[in-house]
């Protein structure tokens, strides 16, 4: 990539990045990276999965040291050992998981660690108003952190980050599990956070976000910087090229192809009327006894993707978890090729030819303490064994061979599963799930989250194939333009309740987003 501009030379970095290599035994995950991060920047960080998006995020803050290169923070050398050094220079990180206390309210938690006596809990309990409105956020601070949405919790971490007053806040993919309104917020205080002359660093996947705040982008691949703008809503299309592009690669064709998920309908002209899921009235409560689903009924046919489209937290959730096995149904039943699975465990539906690719893949779709062989062979472990021993060469060998069909990135087989990208285990979860054998119906709930757009394409192009081998899919995605170019049919939930179903044809997006949006008729 030629196009390298250099740093502005009118203002003084907050952090400057020279160089920075790091390694985890042989494995380079970054080499050269160099950086400078300004005042009023909201500096989009972007990659591949597994480009070194968080390792970076993670070196900067002190949670890993780098093994070449140096930081300057104002100036003055900065080679954090931990956290807590971070923090005293001025940055500050929220991470992809929570680290709040539930049992507490959402004020103890802001001031945990800091409140000392009555007086100055009244004190710090302004601050934080002040910090809120600054950014124009708004939190219920005697709620409890167990009864707040993901996206609210969000708002605690970032307010708990702003409230140490940092020079440098670093976001790694914040959004990926907000709600659009919630993620509309979190780009305002972005910008607000910068407008204050702080530096904003966000990792993100998503090309509207980029386009909507970004001042600066860099694009980094396996570990290197490969290309850098200064006005990147501009620069899309480059920097989406240069993310994705190797060099003695393809051409711009194959490049678009990659990306492309332009429409293909199922290669079976009428439905089969072979009937792989069959929903019958399913009801499902959440742990407070709350109905989260509501007598919902629906059909998937052989070769037939339907997709679930909603706005997050309309059930859909629930009907992911049912249909897992990871949760019983208050009422009604689900057969799968016609036999009642309604009681079956996860184990059991998985023997009956059921895929699953959880939504949140670290509760249940994954060992993180195990290798990336044995979660890619989790459902086949019987097939590697012998006399009671894993055949652990075989294994590897397997392995290697879905890493590479799949695109799964890792130095090898034997890589720690907890030690893979957030994106290249999705992808693994995904190559697990889409290849058992026999393969009858795959529940894929937000199978693209995290993923690179490249990835996005790819697991898309994988779930077709499953399609047009006969499989029934059941897409349950909050991102509707994926669900108007892969499903066959769509059916839309509304607060727990079917509201209506129809084809994705360009000309039934309105109805679709009124259906969202819990207007129109219900099916
Ligand atoms: N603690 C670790 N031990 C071993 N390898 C690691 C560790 N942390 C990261 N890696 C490896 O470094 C590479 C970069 O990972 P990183 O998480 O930084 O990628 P990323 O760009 O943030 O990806 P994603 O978009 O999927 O989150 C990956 O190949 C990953 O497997």
């Amino acid at each position: 990539m030629s196009a390298l501009p250099s740093p502005r030379p009118d203002a003084a970095p907050i952090l400057s990045l020279d160089g920075i290599g790091k390694r985890f035994g042989t494995f380079t995950a970054l080499d050269g990276v160099s950086l400078d991060l300004m005042p009023g920047d909201v500096h989009c960080l972007l990659g591949e999965n597994g480009a070194g998006k968080s390792t970076l995020c993670n070196v900067i803050f002190g949670v890993h040291q780098p093994d070449s290169g140096a930081m300057r923070v104002n100036g003055a050398p900065y080679r954090p050992r931990d956290p807590r050094e971070a923090l005293a220079n001025g940055i500050a990180m929220v991470h992809q998981h929570f680290s709040l206390v539930d049992d507490a309210s959402v004020l103890d938690n802001l001031l945990l660690g800091q409140a000392r006596g009555w007086l100055h809990r009244k004190r710090e309990a302004e601050r934080v108003r002040d910090v809120l409105a600054g950014v124009g956020l708004e939190l219920a601070l005697e709620a409890k952190i167990a009864d707040l949405s993901v996206g609210e919790r969000q708002r605690v971490e970032i307010v708990k980050c702003l409230m140490r007053e940092p020079r440098l806040l670093l976001l790694d993919e914040p959004t990926a599990v907000l709600l659009p309104a919630e993620i509309d917020a979190l780009l305002d205080t972005c910008e607000r956070v910068a407008q204050r002359g702080c530096a904003v660093v966000l990792v993100t996947h998503k090309l509207k976000e980029i386009s909507r705040i970004a001042t600066h982008a860099t694009v980094l691949q396996s570990g290197r910087v490969v290309a850098r703008s200064a006005s990147p809503a501009t620069d899309i299309d480059r920097l989406v090229h240069a993310m994705i592009h190797r060099e003695g690669d393809d051409t711009p064709d194959d490049l678009s192809a990659r990306l492309s998920l332009a429409k293909s309908a199922s290669p079976y002209s009428r439905p089969l009327q072979d009937e792989v899921l069959q929903v019958d009235g399913l009801s499902a409560r959440d742990a407070d006894g709350v109905t989260r689903l509501a007598d919902c009924t629906l059909v998937v046919n052989r070769g037939e993707i339907v997709g679930i489209a909603g706005v997050e937290g309309n059930g859909q959730s629930e009907l992911g978890a049912v249909l897992a096995g990871m949760a019983s149904a208050s009422a009604g039943r689900f057969f799968i090729a016609g036999r009642d699975m309604t009681q079956a465990s996860p184990r059991e539906l998985t023997q009956a030819g059921v895929g699953i690719v959880p939504e949140d893949r670290h509760a249940v779709g994954c060992v993180t303490g195990m290798s990336l062989a044995d979660n890619l062979l989790l459902n086949h472990l019987d097939r590697y064994t012998r006399a009671g021993f894993l055949q652990r060469r075989a294994m590897r060998s397997a392995a290697l061979e879905l890493m590479q069909r799949f695109d799964v990135r890792a130095s090898g087989p034997d890589a720690l599963f907890g030690g893979l990208s957030g994106g290249n285990q999705q992808k693994a979860v995904l190559a697990r799930e889409l290849t058992l054998d026999p393969l009858v119906f795959l529940l894929a709930a937000q199978p693209t989250r995290g993923l690179d757009v490249g990835a996005v394409a790819a697991v898309y192009s994988h779930i077709r194939a499953a399609r047009d081998r006969g499989v029934g899919v059941l897409l349950i995605s909050s991102e509707l333009d994926e669900l108007m170019s892969v499903a066959d049919r769509i059916v839309v939930l509304y607060r727990g309740r079917i509201m209506g179903t129809c084809t994705p044809d360009a000309g039934n997006r309105g109805r679709i987003g009124a259906w969202m949006a819990g207007a129109g008729e219900t099916a």
